[in-house]
């Protein structure tokens, strides 16, 4: 009897094998596949692939392929998925110019999972309808009434979180001057307490978005599904409250970005619907400009001319501002060489190392077949690190981007095509802000000089959150 048992679970053990196996082998029975290697079923190369990430060097998994296939397009078995990674200039331009005519967005499941609400941003209609409804919000008239309000808000950071500290560690508290001012300006929410406790779930949600996808209590993805429950609930509760607001007549258009989504939508639209909206885009700059900023604390600490040219860039600006109160628009467009540094900084570390697409049909590029339903995947970091377009990729050097600066679709940090982040100017706003006040008042070196390593969670972050010794600035 127990021969019998162990043999049935046995025969049951090797028939699911083989059928994922030939599961597995059916992605990869087309002729004219890109070349490249395909892994174990269910696995593939996800493992090398995180662990490239988790190495600090994502573009290593994409660049040693290219080089071992002798080819700019390979295939793969990522996160459940056949997929085709596309790199340099040409695979970028054919993704970014085909969106929506033979490819889509496409998030792996687990961030499905996470937030149900992404599913949607990735339809093209959701996707537009969120894009329109955003572009007031985001375009130069509105933000340079931002101007004022993130100024005032970096003053505020820097002032207590900052200032008069022997030691600190820098990307936890980017994060809370980045999220502080998402909570601001989208939310109207000031009180530090409660941008505090918005944010603690945001964390765990980001930490959970490519962890394995296994939702058992402790888990890292488990607590991330709980913290987005958490979020759309308090993010609803505050929908719901400028709603009634809304109808008493007690909030105008100009009052937040919250307020703005829902004239535009009109008061019908469920509260969960429009909390959803606003977490994505929550979601979208929060870790994203923060990197930036800490990377740019670190890069400044080890390349001490460019700090100093960033400081007289900073201090020109504020001679010319004497008798006025605050930065002005104007200010901002003047930091050209602090924006040069902060792409460079981008193109070592792009806060998005890379994303999917879906093919939504069956196509050829470079001559290889790509069937419909493969995931394609975009590498920032393999693009950026690529010597044919950057001449000693490793060197940081900001003075590439002076002039004209780098070649179309050689530089992607932000994407490109209709898919492009609708946030950008909204980021560089705040990064260079965050740039005035940090070199106007200190100066400063890492506790770890040679300590370099980034680790990819899912974004690139300082492998110890970046430590430094801070001085007042003399
Ligand atoms: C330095 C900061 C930032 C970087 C490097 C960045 C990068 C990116 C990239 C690469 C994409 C496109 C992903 C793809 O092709 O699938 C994207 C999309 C997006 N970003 Fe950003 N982002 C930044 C800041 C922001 C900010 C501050 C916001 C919000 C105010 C934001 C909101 C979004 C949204 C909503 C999308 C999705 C657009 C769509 O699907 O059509 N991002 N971002």
């Amino acid at each position: 009897m127990y021969m019998a048992i162990i043999f049935f679970f046995i025969s049951l053990i090797i028939i699911s094998l083989l059928f994922l196996l030939t599961k597995h082998r059916s992605h990869f029975s087309y002729p004219n596949l890109p070349p490249g290697k395909v892994g174990f079923p269910l696995i593939g190369e996800s493992l090398s692939f995180l662990s490239a990430g988790r190495q600090g060097h994502p573009e290593k998994f994409v660049i040693d392929r290219i080089g071992r296939f002798s080819s700019c397009l390979f295939k793969t078995h990522i996160f459940g998925s056949p997929t085709a990674v596309v790199t340099g200039a040409s695979g970028n331009r054919f993704l970014f110019t085909n969106e929506n005519k033979l490819v889509v967005s496409w998030w792996p499941d687990s961030v499905n999972k996470i937030f149900p609400s992404s599913t949607e941003t990735s339809s093209k209609e959701e996707a537009k309808k969120l894009r329109s409804l955003l572009m007031p919000f985001l375009k130069p008239e509105a933000l340079r009434r931002y101007v004022g309000v993130m100024d005032e808000i970096a003053d505020r950071h820097f002032q207590t979180e900052w200032a008069n500290k022997d030691q600190l560690i820098v990307f936890p508290l980017t994060k809370e001057f980045t999220f502080s001012i998402a909570c601001r300006l989208f939310l109207s929410m000031d009180d530090p307490k409660r941008v505090r406790k918005l944010e603690e779930p945001f964390k765990m949600v980001a930490t959970g978005v490519f962890s394995i996808p296994i939702d058992l209590p402790g888990t890292r993805f488990n607590r991330a599904i709980k913290a987005s429950r958490l979020l759309r609930r308090e993010v609803s509760k505050i929908v719901r409250l400028r709603k009634e607001e809304l109808k008493a007549g007690k909030s105008s258009a100009k009052h937040d970005i919250l307020t703005h989504l829902l004239m535009s939508i009109g008061g019908e639209t469920k509260d969960e619907d429009v909390a959803d909206k606003i977490i994505g885009l929550l979601i979208g700059g929060y870790d994203t400009a923060s990197i930036v900023c800490t990377f740019l604390v670190s890069y400044l600490a080890e390349f001490p001319d460019v700090y100093k040219r960033v400081l007289q860039e900073q201090k020109d600006i504020l001679k010319g501002n004497e008798g006025k109160e605050g930065l002005r628009w104007d200010d901002v467009e003047k930091m050209r060489y602090s924006w040069n540094v902060a792409c460079e900084v981008m193109r070592l570390v792009p806060p998005v190392p890379g994303a999917f697409r879906e093919a939504i049909d069956h196509f050829s590029f470079n001559g290889c077949y790509i069937p419909k339903g493969w995931k394609l995947y975009w590498s920032a970091f393999a693009t950026h690190k690529n010597p044919d377009y950057f001449r000693e990729p490793e060197i940081f050097e900001p003075n590439r981007f002076e002039g004209s600066g780098p070649k179309p679709y050689t530089y992607v940090p932000f994407g490109g095509g209709p898919r492009m982040c609708p946030g950008r100017e909204y980021a560089r706003l705040q990064i260079l802000i965050f740039m005035h006040h940090l070199v106007k008042r200190f100066k400063w070196e890492k506790v770890f000089p040679k300590e370099n390593k980034i680790v990819i969670d899912p974004f690139p972050v300082p492998a110890n959150g970046l430590p430094i010794n801070i001085f007042p600035q003399s």
